[in-house]
């Protein structure tokens, strides 16, 4: 009886200590399994982190002097030559377009690692010389105007000079959008001659028309541009004209020249009418190391890009400044206003040394009724004639120093990088008779 009792205690025992022990591991193991089934949660990477942690740069009112301006130059760029409808593509890099950023979108340098920073920096290209542009173009302008030039001196080699001759010589200048006073000044002009001299050769008939035509395109005129500090302050440099006369692409070429030049030069954006024009320009500047003050609000205040870009020249103590404005002429009581008003504020800080109108030679009279509407506004001191090398009416550059009494002072003569040329009257007339 005892040893049954005791059977039975110790047969509890061993009961209790075995379940108990395998409870104890269940319990365990259920709760390493779990541990084992929960989703790891990734530690995150250095670089996300430092991306997440950077603060995107979004160019301001004010764009910071670009101090690459002075470093060695790269080799030309091969957009150089692209047409330059073009550049208003994202900065140049030798990223293909889809992976280019645009300058705007850019983070700050401390969101990525340095190397890849500096693999991404733009080429600084060095822009061609402006002396002697003229020459090296000169096969643009004689390919469509020495048209005019060829017809007048096959008229004027025939036989006889007659009036139905001089009719010819007449109908071929205002072809070429001479305008009838200079047409008439010009015949008048070689009758004169012609009666002194009675059968005059024709390499003097050819000397004569240079004559000519020289003494109407003006080389007494200053064609200089006011690009260099006046005492100690920039130049203001203000660019105006109709939208697609070639304005932007004017700003941006004339920014190379003035580089070649070795100029500080800073542009301001006020174009804020077409939301493209600034990025276009800062894209032109980036090319050069030459920094864009914009506003990156469409429809921004001009006068206000205009005054932040004219103080950032002060402050930079640069040679000169730039500045794109907007043309829009289907209101022009508003255009006046929107100019006048730019003009005014700049001229808080500065005077305004250059008030460029840059003229589509291709538009004709049309472009001169557009010149005089700006001349009301602004105080032209000179003419940018765009286009000249896809039109055989070269006649406009005297035409258009005639009516608003200023020079030409750059030719637009292509649409590459460095198509722009100081406007030379010599060099002119020769390409027109060539
Ligand atoms: N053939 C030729 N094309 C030119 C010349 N200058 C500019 N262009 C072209 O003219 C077109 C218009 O140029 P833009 O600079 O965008 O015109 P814009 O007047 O500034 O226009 P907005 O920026 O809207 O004010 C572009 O396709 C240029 O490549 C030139 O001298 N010759």
């Amino acid at each position: 009886m005892m040893s049954d009792v005791l059977w039975e205690i110790v047969t509890l025992i061993v009961l209790v200590v075995v379940g108990g022990g395998l409870l104890l591991l269940g319990l365990l193991r259920g709760g390493l399994g779990r541990k084992k089934a929960a989703p790891p949660v990734a530690a995150p990477s250095a670089r996300e982190a430092k991306t997440r942690g950077a603060n995107t740069y979004q160019a301001g009112s004010t764009a910071t002097i670009d101090t690459s301006k002075g470093a060695e130059p790269s080799r030309p760029s091969p957009a150089q030559d692209a047409p330059v409808a073009e550049s208003s593509a994202p900065a140049p890099t030798d990223a293909p377009a889809d992976q280019a950023t645009p300058a705007s979108e850019l983070t700050s340098d401390e969101a990525r690692p340095a190397d890849e920073a500096v693999a991404e920096a733009p080429d600084i290209e060095q822009p061609e010389s402006a002396r002697g542009r003229m020459t090296r173009l000169r096969s643009r302008l004689a390919g469509s105007n020495n048209a005019m030039g060829r017809g007048l001196l096959s008229v004027l080699s025939g036989d006889k000079l007659d009036d139905a001759v001089w009719e010819e010589v007449e109908d071929t200048l205002l072809g070429a959008d001479l305008g009838v006073a200079a047409t008439t000044e010009i015949v008048d002009g070689l009758k004169r001659r012609v009666q002194v001299d009675g059968s005059p050769s024709a390499e003097q008939l050819e000397s004569w028309l240079h004559a000519e035509l020289l003494a109407q395109v003006d080389p007494t005129m200053d064609r200089r541009i006011a690009a260099s500090r006046i005492g100690d302050r920039p130049a203001v440099v203000m660019v105006v004209g109709v939208n697609g006369t070639g304005k932007t692409t004017t700003v941006g070429k004339l920014a190379r020249v003035l580089v070649a030049e070795h100029k500080n030069v800073v542009l301001g954006a006020a174009d804020t009418f077409r939301a493209a024009a600034a990025d276009q320009l800062e894209t032109w500047g980036a090319r050069v190391g030459v920094p864009t003050v914009r506003s990156d609000k469409d429809g921004a205040d001009p006068a206000a890009v205009a005054f932040d870009a004219v103080k950032q020249g002060i402050d930079g103590e640069a040679d000169v400044v730039l500045v794109d404005t907007a043309g829009r002429l289907h209101n022009k009581v508003g255009l006046m206003d929107e100019l006048s008003k730019v003009k005014r504020v700049i001229e808080k800080q500065s005077p305004i040394d250059e008030c460029l109108l840059v003229l589509d030679a291709t538009t004709g009279q049309n472009g001169m009724r557009q010149a005089e509407i700006f001349a009301q506004a602004v105080n032209v001191t000179g003419v940018v004639l765009t286009k000249l090398d896809g039109t055989a009416k070269g006649g406009i550059v005297v035409l258009v120093q005639r009516e608003l009494g200023v020079p030409v002072k750059l030719v637009g003569l292509g649409e590459g990088a460095d198509d722009l040329a100081p406007f030379d009257a010599n060099a002119f007339v020769n390409a027109v008779l060539d």
